[in-house]
This record gives structure tokens, sequence and C-alpha cells, in this order.
């Protein structure tokens, strides 16, 4: 009998693992989602093969269950199932940005005879909703799982063999030990980002020129401050005590940086920097982690009629299909910048080559 997997939450995680299952695997997809917008979107985008009626009602014969939704939703459907009948033998698992509290939630499921393991796919995007899900969105990232029985290694490997088609690299830690590390390396990344954004607004009240001049590195390490307030809402309510103390030496590291400089500590300064410089580009390089989920192509334009039908022109000319193209006005009056997106990383070599053959400047963030 064709097995099903049911997913809750069809947007851009949930969207995601479900095109990887059907990637590799003949099953049938049903899905669920409180916007009936999202849940239309999903079937017209084939990412589905049903919506189920109910939750009740999708799980009733469902094989794999994922749950996609923000992680404080996610606890509350956790609840839920407890009370629901579950398929006898069925498999659990989220794909939440923090672990401990899903993964204490998760015990009542221990009753019943089914298995929850707790996953966390470590790529993603600021975009939100099933019309940004990629079957390569988690290729080449880690993909964490955080099982708490021992019993549960052949589980696991199900639960892989069910999510190969994502081509991450799965690996397993305690939830504790993921909640500290995803703190450092994610969620308190998040709030830097978001505060920078509010240093600039601030800023801003008093003269509008600094909004419009903010670009390059300002532009870059806060991309991420574009994401969704409801999950990271979420996620800071779950990994409130790592945050705590992320924000603790965060403070006192800002306080190190503000002695530096008032006392004109050149040395330190410089050292502080280089430091930070040596230990980035230790860092391995990103292809060995997630790859870019999205692979955008950025070219500077000028301002005048026709450029867009010109650069579009050569992608034709060369057979390059896009996914994306939009103009942002970092530069207003004097240039433009396209972002082109592209579904390959060859796509993008290739576009990247071809427009700087005719004369477009380029770069890849
Ligand atoms: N976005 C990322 O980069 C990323 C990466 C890895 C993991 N995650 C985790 O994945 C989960 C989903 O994030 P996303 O980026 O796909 O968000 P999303 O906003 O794209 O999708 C979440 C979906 O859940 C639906 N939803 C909310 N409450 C629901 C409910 N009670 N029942 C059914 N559906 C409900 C929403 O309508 C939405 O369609 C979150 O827990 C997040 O922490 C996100
Ligand atoms: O690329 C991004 O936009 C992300 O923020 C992705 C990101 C991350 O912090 O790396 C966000 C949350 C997830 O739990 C995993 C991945």
């Amino acid at each position: 009998m064709e097995r099903t997997a049911f997913i809750i939450g069809l947007g851009l995680i949930g969207g995601s693992i479900a095109l990887a299952i059907r990637s590799e695997h003949h099953v049938r997809i049903t899905g669920y989602d409180i916007s009936d917008e999202q849940q239309k979107m999903a079937l017209s985008l084939k990412v589905i093969d049903e919506v189920a009626p109910s939750i009740e009602e999708g799980v009733k014969n469902a094989d794999l269950i994922v749950l996609a939704t923000p992680v404080l939703k996610t606890e509350e459907l956790i609840k839920e199932l407890c009370q629901l009948e579950l398929k006898s033998g069925a498999l659990i698992t989220d794909v939440g940005s923090t672990k401990k509290k899903i993964v204490e939630t998760a015990s009542c499921l221990a009753e019943k005879d089914v298995v929850f393991i707790g996953g966390h796919p470590m790529a993603g995007s600021h975009k939100s909703g099933v019309e940004a899900a990629r079957v390569h969105l988690f290729e080449n990232a880690f993909y964490i799982f955080t099982p708490v029985n021992k019993s549960d290694t052949r589980h696991i490997i199900q639960l892989q063999n069910w999510l190969k088609g994502t081509k991450a690299t799965f690996l397993e830690l305690t939830p504790d030990d993921h909640d500290r590390f995803a703190g450092a390396i994610s969620h308190f990344p998040h709030i830097v980002a978001a505060s920078l954004v509010h240093q600039l607004a601030n800023l801003d009240g008093d003269d509008r020129l600094v909004s419009q001049l903010a670009a390059g590195g300002f532009r870059d390490i806060t991309r991420i401050a574009s994401s969704s307030p409801t999950m990271w809402r979420d996620i800071l309510l779950h990994n409130k005590e790592s945050l705590l103390t992320l924000l603790d030496e965060w403070l006192e590291e800002m306080e190190k940086v503000r002695n530096m400089l008032v006392h004109e500590n050149a040395e330190a300064i410089f050292h502080y920097f280089q430091a930070a410089k040596s230990f980035r580009e230790g860092l391995p390089p990103r292809e060995k982690g997630a790859i870019p989920s999205f692979y955008d192509l950025f070219v500077d334009i000028p301002d005048h009629p026709g450029v867009i039908s010109d650069v579009t022109g050569i992608l034709a000319e060369h057979d390059i299909s896009l996914t994306n193209i939009r103009i942002l006005e970092t530069r207003e009056d004097i240039m433009g910048v396209l972002s082109i997106s592209f579904r390959s990383e060859e796509d993008r070599q290739r576009a990247k080559i071809h427009l700087e053959n005719e004369m477009y400047e380029t770069y890849i963030l």
C-alpha cells in the first residue's frame, strides 16, 4: 500500500521538506495549514497531493508526520497529537529551530505506539511561505536530530531514509547542546541584525539620507532581519536561557570595545578586528555548510529605459532561465541594482560570465 506523509505547516520549510520527500519516494503527500491560501498554493505548486480536511483526519493514515509550524504552535500541535488517534508505528518529527521544549513536550507521545524524533534542518531563508519552498533548500546543510532514547537508532535510520532527498548531512545532538549551539550561531545573530536595523531606523528619524546611504555591509549583515517575526518571537521565547547568557556576554564584549575606543587603544582595536578576521576565515568553506538557498546575482544597472530587457535578453540568448527578477533601489537616481535569482549555482555562474562579457558589473553576496 502507498505510504503517506502528512505535513502540517505548508510554508518555506514544510514545502521544501515535502518536495525533498517527493524527489526520492513514491508516496502520497497530504498537507494542512491554517492558512487557506497556503494550502491552495501548495496544491497548485504540486508540493502536496491533497489537503487534509483537519489535523485529526490527516494523522489517521500518516506513516510520517512532519510538524513545520513556528515553534510555539509546534508545541501546541504535539499536545493535540497526544490526544488523537495515530497510525500504529507512525514516525513523527518536527523542523523547529529550537529543540529542548519541543522534545520535552513530545514525551507524551511515548505512551502511544509511535516514535517522535526532533529535527532541525539548519538552512533556510529570510523568505516565508510555500512559494519560496525549494527541493534543494537543505542540500549540503546540516540536518540535526535530537533523539532522546538510545533505542531510537532504527527509527533514525528510517527518518533519514524518508529525508534523504534533502541531500543534507545528518547529525545527532542532545536537545540542550542543540539549543546552545543554535543560540550562538543562529538565534543571537538574528537579534543583532534586528537591533542594527532599529539603530538605523532611529537615526533615520533625524535624517532620512542615512537610510538611503545604507548599502553594502549594512545590507549584508541585516538580510536576516527580514525574516518572519512570528517565527523569531517563538524562537526567542523557547531559547530564553541560552539567549540571556549570550546577551550578557555580548554586553561585556561591547563594553570592551567601548573602552578600547575611549582610550584610543589603536593596537587593541587592530587586534580585535584581526582576530575576528582570522577566526572567520578559518570557518569551513560555504560549500561544506549550507549552500545559498537562492542563487541570487546582483547586477549594477544604469538608470535608462530598456536596460532590463537588455539583461534578460542576454540571459535568454544563452538559454539561462531565471526564477525571479527585481530592482533594488539602493542607489536612487544614479544606478539601480537588479537582483536576479536562478535555479542553480551553474546558471548563476553562467549568467555572471555572459553579463560581464557585455560590460555589466555583477556581484554575489
Ligand atoms: N525559515 C528558516 O530559515 C527556517 C530554517 C529551519 C527551520 N525553521 C523552522 O521551521 C518552522 C517553519 O518555518 P518556515 O520558515 O517554514 O515558516 P513559514 O511562515 O514559511 O511557514 C509556517 C507555516 O505554518 C503555518 N501554521 C501556523 N500555525 C499553524 C497551525 N496551527 N496549523 C497549521 N499550520 C500552521 C503558517 O500558516 C505557515 O504557512 C519554524 O519552526 C522554524 O523555526 C525555519
Ligand atoms: O538564511 C537565513 O535566512 C537563515 O536565517 C537561516 C537560519 C539560520 O539562522 O541560519 C534560520 C533559522 C533556522 O533555524 C536555520 C537557518
